[in-house]
C-alpha cells in the first residue's frame, strides 16, 4: 500500500447487506464443512455468513499483515489454519495486494476463498467477492469509524 488518496467508508448497514449478498452467491458454491475466518477483519463477515448458511463449525487463522499506521510489513502467522481444507470456506473482509490471501491459500489449498471487497491486485486470488474498488482506495470498516461533524463545502460567507 503506497498513497491512498481515495476512501471507501462502509457503514454497518452496508457491511451487513454486502455480507448477505456474498452469502447468496456462496449458496451455489457449498455446502461447506466449516468457515475459516481470517482474523481480525474476517470475523464479522464470517459471523454473518455463518448465520445465513447455518454453518456452526468456525475456525480461525490469525495473521498480522498491516501495522496500526496502515503500512504492510512481514506476515506474522500467530495461529495456523486447520489441516483439512476440502469443503471449507475461507472468509476475509478484503483482498488488497493479495499477500494475506496467498499465504492462507497455501495453508488451505482446497478451500473456497470469499471476501466482501477486492482490489485489482488481489481479485484473481479469491474465488468470490461482492464489490471491487480501485487499488488506490482505502476501505474503512464500520469498526474503524465514528460519527463526527464535517465542515460544509463553502463556509464563512456571512461571518
Ligand atoms: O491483500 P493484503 O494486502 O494482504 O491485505 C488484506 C489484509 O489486510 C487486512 O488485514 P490486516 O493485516 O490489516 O489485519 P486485521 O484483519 O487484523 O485488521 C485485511 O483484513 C486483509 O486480511
Ligand atoms: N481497513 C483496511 N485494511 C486494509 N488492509 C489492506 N488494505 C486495506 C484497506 O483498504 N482497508
Ligand atoms: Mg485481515
Amino acid at each position: 500500500m503506497s498513497e491512498q488518496p481515495k476512501t471507501f467508508p462502509v457503514s454497518w448497514e452496508q457491511l451487513h447487506r454486502d455480507a448477505k449478498a456474498l452469502s447468496w452467491r456462496l449458496m451455489n458454491e457449498g455446502p461447506f464443512e466449516g468457515i475459516l475466518a481470517v482474523t481480525r477483519g474476517g470475523l464479522v463477515p464470517a459471523a454473518i455468513i455463518a448465520r445465513e448458511l447455518d454453518i456452526r463449525l468456525i475456525d480461525t487463522v490469525c495473521i498480522v499483515s498491516y501495522s496500526s499506521d496502515n503500512k504492510q510489513g512481514e506476515l506474522k502467522v500467530l495461529k495456523d489454519a486447520p489441516k483439512e481444507s476440502k469443503g471449507w470456506l475461507i472468509v476475509d473482509d478484503l483482498v488488497d495486494t493479495g499477500k494475506t490471501a496467498r499465504a492462507v491459500r497455501e495453508m488451505m489449498p482446497d478451500a473456497h476463498f470469499a471476501t466482501l471487497y477486492a482490489k485489482p491486485a488481489g481479485r484473481d486470488i479469491v474465488d468470490s467477492f461482492i464489490t471491487e474498488v480501485s487499488q488506490d482506495t482505502w476501505i474503512y470498516f464500520p469498526w474503524d469509524l465514528a460519527l463526527q461533524t464535517v465542515p460544509p463545502l463553502v463556509q464563512g460567507k456571512y461571518d
